[in-house]
């Protein structure tokens, strides 16, 4: 029997070289290395900065920002699942759904004070329908921006992962209303079929002063 030959284009291979690099260097992700990439790029975060890192586990993501922000600052990372408790000092976890209807009080409660970077690489489980798995993708993004326009300080960064799709210019341009400046990127640990790209978002603009 002949077998199906393989996909035209980029094969999805699992085991890749960045799985493989992440492997030797300790880290829990391969996904370490766009973050990484993000942050050689872009002021995303500096020293001393808190950073929130939405859809964190299993930690690739925050092992690179502990390092950057160093002792003096702090990360906070939420996700769904577990995430395997970290030994650095900087590092705070909590299991919680960003969509659960007290996921603002729950944050609160873990870290109360302004933030400096909200960063989401939140994906849904993936139907297989694309309209859908965009529609979930884009939920998850637009929750991730109210939560850095609410928590965020101003002159803060935003970035946000998020499947290219129908609404994505719409969602650049309410990106776009809050920070003064807006990137998107696509790092090369990116897998080559991925529809996924960041958003970044830099200096939050300060909110209007109300009216009198
Ligand atoms: C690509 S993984 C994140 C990888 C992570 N950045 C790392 O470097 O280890 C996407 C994560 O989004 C999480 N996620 C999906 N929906 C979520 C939700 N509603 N609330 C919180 N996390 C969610 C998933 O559980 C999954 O761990």
């Amino acid at each position: 029997m002949v077998g199906t030959p393989p996909p035209m284009g980029k094969p999805y291979r699992p085991k890749d070289h960045y799985f493989q690099k992440a492997k030797q260097e300790g880290l829990r992700a391969r996904s370490a290395f766009k973050v990484d990439e993000i942050l050689r790029r872009f002021p995303v975060v500096k020293k001393g900065g808190v950073v929130l890192d939405l859809g964190a586990a299993p930690g690739g993501f925050l092992q690179i920002l502990a390092d950057t922000v160093g002792m003096s600052g702090r990360v906070v990372g939420v996700d769904i699942v577990a995430i395997r408790p970290f030994t650095q000092k900087n590092v705070t976890t909590a299991v919680l759904d960003v969509l659960a209807d007290d996921f603002d009080a729950q944050l609160r409660a873990l870290y109360d004070g302004p933030l400096d970077a909200v960063i989401s690489d939140m994906a849904p489980k993936t139907s297989g329908i694309k309209a859908t798995d965009e529609a979930r993708s884009l939920r998850l993004a637009g929750k991730a921006l109210e939560v850095a326009v609410t928590r965020g300080r101003p002159g803060s960064s935003f970035v946000a992962k998020l499947f290219m799709g129908g609404d994505f210019e719409e969602f650049r341009e309410q990106v776009r209303t809050h920070y003064g400046e807006v990137k998107v990127v696509r790092p090369e640990a990116t897998r080559g079929a991925s529809m996924e790209v960041y958003l970044v978002g830099l200096r939050l603009k300060a909110p209007a002063p109300a009216a009198p």
